[in-house]
C-alpha cells in the first residue's frame, strides 16, 4: 500500500526572472530543471508571478461565486466531450464539483459559455478567466518548448503547439467536516498534454513517485503545480513521466482549485516524431486520435485499466 512521504518535495522551479527569454543562461538553466523534473517525477511546482496576485484573487473570488450559483443552473454547462461540462454530486466523490470552459483563452468562447451560466452577461467573470487563461497558457508554451528543445526536436514547435486548445477547469472540494481524510478526487493519470493547476491554500492534491509514494503538494500564492498528461507521454515516446495524482480532504474549509489544461484538438493524431524512436527508443504507443482515446478512456475498461494510454495504444 502506497504511503505519504513527508520527506520528499516536488522540485521548485521559479520562472519569475524578468526577460525570460530563448537563447539566454536563464532559460538554459531552466530547460534542464525542467527537463530534470518531468523525467523524475513529471511533476513540478512553478513560481510565476507573471499572473499578478490580483488577477489570481479574483480568479478564486469569481469561481467561488460560479459555484453559489443554484445547481439547475450549473447544469446547463454541458459538453459534447465527456466529463468536460458540469460535474457535481458524483457519488464516488461527494466533495468534488467542477466545470470545464473550453477555449478559455478566447475572449469570445469565454462570453458565449458564461453567458450560459449569466444569460444577463458577466463581463468581470469573462475578463478574469480570460486573462488568467492566457497568461498561464504562456507558462504551458514556454514549458512546452523547453520540453521540445531539450529532446532535440525544436523543429516540431510550430505544429505541437497548433496542435492544442487551452481547457479551463474550476472545482471546488468541500470540507469533508471531519479530522478523518476524504477522497476528494481518486487517483488518475491526465490525458492531455500539460496541466498547470493553481489554487487557494488549503492542502489536498498529492502527486505519486514511480516508487509509488505520495507527496503533498504544499501551495504558495505563487505556486502553480506543472504536470505531464498521457499525450505528451506518448508524443516524447515515454521520455516524460505522467503521473498518478489525486486530492484528499480534511477539516472544514473548501479547496479551491483551477486547471488550465492544453489538449489535442479534435481529430489530432498523436504521432512520436521519427527522431525520438530508434532501437534504444523502440515505440511505446502507436498514434493513436485523441478523441477515440478520450472515448476509451470514460469506458468501464479505460477506468479500471492501470494504464489507459497502454491498453488503448501500448504496442
Ligand atoms: O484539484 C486539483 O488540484 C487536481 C485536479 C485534477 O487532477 C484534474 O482536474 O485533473
Ligand atoms: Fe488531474
Amino acid at each position: 500500500m502506497a504511503s505519504n512521504s513527508p520527506l520528499i518535495r516536488l522540485p521548485v522551479i521559479d520562472f519569475s526572472k524578468p526577460e525570460l527569454k530563448p537563447g539566454t543562461p536563464d532559460w538554459d538553466s531552466l530547460r534542464a530543471q525542467v527537463r530534470q523534473a518531468l523525467e523524475e517525477y513529471g511533476c513540478f511546482e512553478a513560481l510565476f508571478n507573471k499572473v499578478h496576485l490580483e488577477l489570481r484573487k479574483a480568479l478564486l473570488g469569481a469561481i467561488d461565486e460560479l459555484f453559489d450559483l443554484p445547481l439547475p443552473t450549473k447544469l446547463r454547462n454541458v459538453s459534447k466531450r465527456p466529463f468536460h461540462g458540469y460535474i457535481g454530486q458524483h457519488p464516488e466523490v461527494p466533495l468534488y464539483e467542477s466545470l470545464g470552459i473550453d477555449d478559455a483563452n478566447i475572449p469570445e468562447n469565454v462570453k458565449n459559455q458564461a453567458n450560459i451560466l449569466w444569460p444577463e452577461g458577466k463581463q468581470s467573470f469573462c475578463n478574469t478567466i480570460q486573462s488568467f487563461s492566457e497568461q498561464v497558457s504562456e507558462l504551458d508554451q514556454m514549458i512546452r518548448r523547453m520540453v521540445l528543445e531539450s529532446l532535440g526536436v525544436e523543429k516540431y514547435l510550430d505544429e505541437h503547439m497548433g496542435s492544442t486548445k487551452y481547457v479551463l477547469r474550476v472545482m471546488k472540494y468541500q470540507g469533508p467536516q471531519t479530522t478523518e481524510t476524504k477522497l476528494g478526487l481518486k487517483a488518475h493519470t491526465d490525458i492531455n498534454m500539460v496541466t498547470i493547476l493553481y489554487q487557494n491554500e488549503v492542502e489536498g492534491l498529492e502527486v505519486k513517485t514511480q516508487d509509488g509514494e505520495w507527496i503533498n503538494f504544499i501551495p504558495s500564492p505563487d505556486s502553480f503545480a506543472v504536470m505531464i498528461g498521457d499525450s505528451l507521454l506518448a508524443w516524447t515516446n515515454g521520455r516524460l513521466h505522467s503521473p498518478h495524482h489525486r486530492v484528499m480532504m480534511t477539516g472544514n474549509k473548501a479547496r479551491y482549485s483551477v486547471g488550465l489544461f492544453s489538449v489535442p484538438k479534435a481529430g489530432y493524431i498523436i504521432e512520436a516524431p521519427e527522431e525520438l524512436v530508434d532501437e534504444e527508443h523502440p515505440l511505446l504507443f502507436k498514434p493513436f486520435d485523441y478523441d477515440q482515446f478520450l472515448a476509451f478512456y470514460y469506458t468501464e475498461a479505460g477506468q479500471n485499466a492501470k494504464s489507459a494510454l497502454s491498453t488503448y495504444c501500448g504496442v
